[in-house]
């Protein structure tokens, strides 16, 4: 892949994860500078990968040809309009966001121009087994939508949206979704451990079998996803009776409830800032 100069605005969470994922990966630490207004995230990012690092939003964006803009959605306006006031100007910078519940047309009026690509990467991104969405306005061009679709494959997989709001599906079903499973597994685990393991032996009997049933999915794309459940699901035995359970108290409705919850919370998050 190509290998601007990419700079994250915001070295949180999610710069992180695609940092790691992009050295991993070959992009080379050279081509990569974050900035943070404190220092020690900046701190471990130089040490565990060896990019440039910064506390100065201008200074990152001027040594830039690609921008990541990571910041809480709250923090997007106040950053762009002081890194707007304080470089003169962002013509000519490929913006890329990745912050939730920002429309593009927001993002335009921010940081006034319009050659950005707004994505929706998730946290497993720092494994290289992200899962990101991209959307772009039609005068975006190839090259840039390249640009962005193989800086996110190197972290995982990609999936274009046709419409903006697909974005805000893409949150729901994978942005925030790794947090959903990390709250299944940790009410596995507090069961696991009120039935009498220890906490490393309910760690490891969960995280083991969530990872290989993610594997068996990923092995068996003819599959559907309930002919796999079904071949675990005996007649009459134990994995029935657990499966009856979560039906019964309604597991898909809450499941439904807790996407639209995110969606919801997306549009309104666009409405508001
Ligand atoms: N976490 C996730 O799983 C995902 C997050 N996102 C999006 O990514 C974005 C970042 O989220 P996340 O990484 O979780 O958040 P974090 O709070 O971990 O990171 C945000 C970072 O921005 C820094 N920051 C604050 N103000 C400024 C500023 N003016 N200039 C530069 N940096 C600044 C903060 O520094 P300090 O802490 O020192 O104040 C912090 O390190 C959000 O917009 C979110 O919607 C998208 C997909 C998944
Ligand atoms: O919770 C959030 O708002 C962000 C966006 C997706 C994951 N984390």
């Amino acid at each position: 892949m190509e290998h601007r100069k990419l700079a994250f605005i915001g070295a949180g969470n999610m710069s992180r994860s695609l940092i790691s994922g992009l050295i991993q990966s070959g992009y080379p630490a050279d081509a990569i500078m974050a900035v943070n207004p404190s220092r020690p995230k900046l701190d471990a990012l130089a040490a565990d990968f060896g990019i440039h690092t910064s506390q100065n939003n201008a200074e990152a964006a001027n040594w830039a040809q690609a921008l990541v803009l990571a910041v809480k959605p709250q923090m997007m306006a106040t950053m762009l309009e002081a890194l707007v006031r304080s470089t003169g100007g962002l013509d000519g910078k490929l913006l890329i966001s990745i912050a939730a519940g920002i429309s593009v047309t927001r993002l335009e009026q921010m940081a006034g121009q319009s050659r950005i690509v707004r994505t929706m990467p998730n946290t497993p991104s720092l494994l290289g087994l992200g899962m990101t969405g991209l959307y772009a306005r039609e005068h975006v061009e190839q090259a840039d939508r390249d640009y962005c679709e193989q800086m996110m494959q190197a972290v995982g997989k990609t999936l274009w949206v046709a419409q903006e709001d697909g974005i805000n599906q893409v949150i729901a079903a994978a942005g925030s979704a790794p947090a959903y499973f990390f709250l299944f597994m940790e009410a596995m685990a507090t069961e696991a451990v009120k039935q009498g393991f220890t906490e490393q032996e309910a760690r490891l009997l969960v995280q083991q079998t969530a990872l290989g049933a993610a594997n068996m999915v990923a092995a068996n794309p003819d599959t559907s996803l309930g002919d796999l459940r079904a071949q675990v699901t005996s007649k009459g035995g134990t994995t029935a009776e657990a499966i009856r359970s979560f039906q019964q108290q309604g597991l898909e409705q809450l499941v439904a409830d807790a996407m639209a919850a995110a969606v919801a919370r997306a549009r309104e998050l666009e409405t508001q800032l």
